[in-house]
């Protein structure tokens, strides 16, 4: 078992990485001080409820935990007022109070959500994270948690931090093709903001990662939490360098609300803003390298790097304008100045984002 430490003071928390740790989890919430007087509310989805939710239950009930399962609607659209509203129910039902604690146990959508409702019931109350993707290296890590809203994503939400993180990578076997290649591209992006030299790694690796060969995705997942910890750990509130993890989002994002959150995976649509951000690059003079590179990248993982041409323009750029990073009438970008090193940079005029969103859509 892999550690790595988030370091943010009496918040600091460990991520635990390795195949079949889960087996371990009645004994890890017990060192972490997890206690057994309510029960423990599992929030997850149908498809992981399927697979890999009794693994959870079983080893923590044997410890002497009582656990209750919420399972919510596979997919981004569950990460909505509505049903966070259902899980509320569900833990008051449950009889979860303020020493309560909250497990995420799925991808992205169930850590953004349930880690909501911790961070919101009884306002605030434990949770741990017990990631299932290959994305939620990303999402598990780092304590942002939200909802969406029609018009903007991950709009209503916190920063509330989980308890420890715990990453069985063997439940990573039973993911679709299709979700594995769109949780790499939060893993390139850490590459690509980050490590010219994991970025390397990665694109050498790529059609290992891809076939879940079990060696290299326990290292690329290393070194994408590394780096998400040092950046998390450095700014937890995103009061500058923590936008860095927000490369490829600005136009990522504004896909996935013009898609209605049900055409792009968060990956694909981050894949696509990365290209985004690489032809601002070059707009803006940096290398054209950065932009060859990067396509090929992604193209290596099998990503997508062309806009959906039936995405309306004009609806792509009122999205953009909700991006949390819009303010003042400035657009924020995230843009690579090389490969594994970026700026932010507010001056990118809203014309030559336009001019990107068209390219993208000829792009082959
Ligand atoms: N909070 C953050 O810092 C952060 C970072 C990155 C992304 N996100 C958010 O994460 C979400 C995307 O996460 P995601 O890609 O994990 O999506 P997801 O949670 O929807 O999971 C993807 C799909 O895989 C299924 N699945 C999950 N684990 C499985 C397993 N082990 N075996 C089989 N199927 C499994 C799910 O049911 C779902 O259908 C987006 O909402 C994005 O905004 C948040
Ligand atoms: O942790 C962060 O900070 C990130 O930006 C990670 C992103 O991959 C993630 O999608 C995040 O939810 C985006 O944050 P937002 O503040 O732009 O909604
Ligand atoms: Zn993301």
């Amino acid at each position: 078992m892999r550690e790595l430490t988030v370091d943010l003071g009496e918040r600091s928390y460990p991520i635990y990485i390795g195949h079949g740790i889960l087996a371990q989890a009645g004994e890890l919430f017990v060192k972490h001080g997890i206690g057994k007087g309510s029960p423990l509310l599992i929030v997850t989805d149908e498809h992981v409820a399927k697979r890999h939710l009794s693994k959870v239950s079983d080893t923590l009930e044997k410890t002497g935990y009582s656990t209750v399962s919420y399972t919510v609607a596979a997919g981004e659209r569950s990460k909505s007022l509505r049903v966070l509203e259902e899980v509320v129910t569900a833990a008051l039902q449950a009889g979860l109070d303020r020493k309560s604690t909250v497990i995420a146990l799925g991808g992205g959508v169930v850590g953004d959500l349930a880690g909501f409702v911790a961070a919101s019931y009884m306002r605030g109350i434990r949770f741990v994270q017990i990631p299932t993707t290959i994305l939620a290296h990303d999402s598990s890590v780092g304590g942002k948690v939200a909802v969406n809203h029609p018009l903007a994503k991950n709009i209503i939400g916190a920063f509330h931090q989980p308890e420890m993180v715990l990453y069985d990578t063997s439940t990573l076997q039973t993911l679709p093709d299709r979700e594995v290649r769109a949780g790499l591209a939060e893993m390139v992006k850490h590459g690509l903001i980050w490590d010219a030299e994991f970025t390397t790694w990665l694109e050498e690796n790529a059609q290992k990662l891809v076939s879940l060969d079990a060696a290299a995705l326990e290292h690329g997942l290393y070194q994408g939490c590394k780096v998400k910890s040092i950046v998390v750990s450095q700014d937890e509130k995103e009061n500058g360098l923590r936008a860095i993890l927000n490369l490829g989002h600005t136009i990522g994002h504004a896909l996935e609300a013009v898609a209605q959150y049900n055409e792009l995976l968060h990956g694909e649509a981050i894949s696509i803003g990365m290209m985004g951000s690489a032809k601002l690059a070059v707009k803006l003079g940096y290398s054209e390298h950065i932009y060859t590179a990067t396509k090929r990248i992604l193209q290596a993982f099998g990503l997508p790097t062309r806009l959906p041409a039936h995405l309306d323009t004009d609806a792509i750029m009122s999205a953009m304008m909700h991006d949390k990073k819009f303010s003042e009438g400035n657009m924020v970008f995230i843009v690579p100045t090389a490969i594994g090193k970026v700026e932010i940079n507010k001056n990118v005029s809203a014309a030559w984002v336009r001019d990107v969103v068209d390219e993208l859509k000829q792009e082959a």
